[in-house]
């Protein structure tokens, strides 16, 4: 997972100097924190209610949450991008949270 988001980080950070007319992440930077918070704001509403739906729901209930989950981090990483943090501090974070540390993690297995 963490090959995936490498890529797309340098794929995120790339388009903050994009032209906005190219790009929906150049777009959301060019809109400013409000927007990317706005859009965070809504693909975590639209998260809850797709959980909602997903619990007792069937398969397409279970993979529209799946979609919806994936938009949140999506916006979510874009948010970090904005404050010139990524997905590495929070993966460290939740390592430390683990009792190992973000580096060492493969060794520690
Ligand atoms: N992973 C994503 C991704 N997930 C979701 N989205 C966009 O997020 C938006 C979801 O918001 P909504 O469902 O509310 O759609 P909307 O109503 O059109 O959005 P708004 O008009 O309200 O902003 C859609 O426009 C999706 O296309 C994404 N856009 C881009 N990426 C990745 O970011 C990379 C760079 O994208 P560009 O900046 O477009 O080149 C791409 O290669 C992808 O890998």
């Amino acid at each position: 997972m963490s090959d995936i988001l490498e890529r797309l980080h340098d794929v995120l950070e790339e388009r903050r100097h994009a032209a906005p007319e190219d790009s929906y992440v150049a777009a959301l930077h060019h809109k400013g924190l409000n927007k990317i918070l706005e859009k965070v704001g809504e693909e975590a509403t639209e998260t809850l209610l797709a959980a909602k739906d997903a619990e007792g729901g069937g398969d397409e209930q279970r993979q529209a949450l799946v979609a919806e989950t994936a938009d949140l981090w999506f916006h979510s990483l874009v948010m970090l991008s904005h404050l010139d943090l990524d997905h590495r501090q929070v993966l460290d974070e939740l390592a430390r949270r683990f009792g190992v540390s973000g580096h060492d993690e493969k060794a520690s297995r």
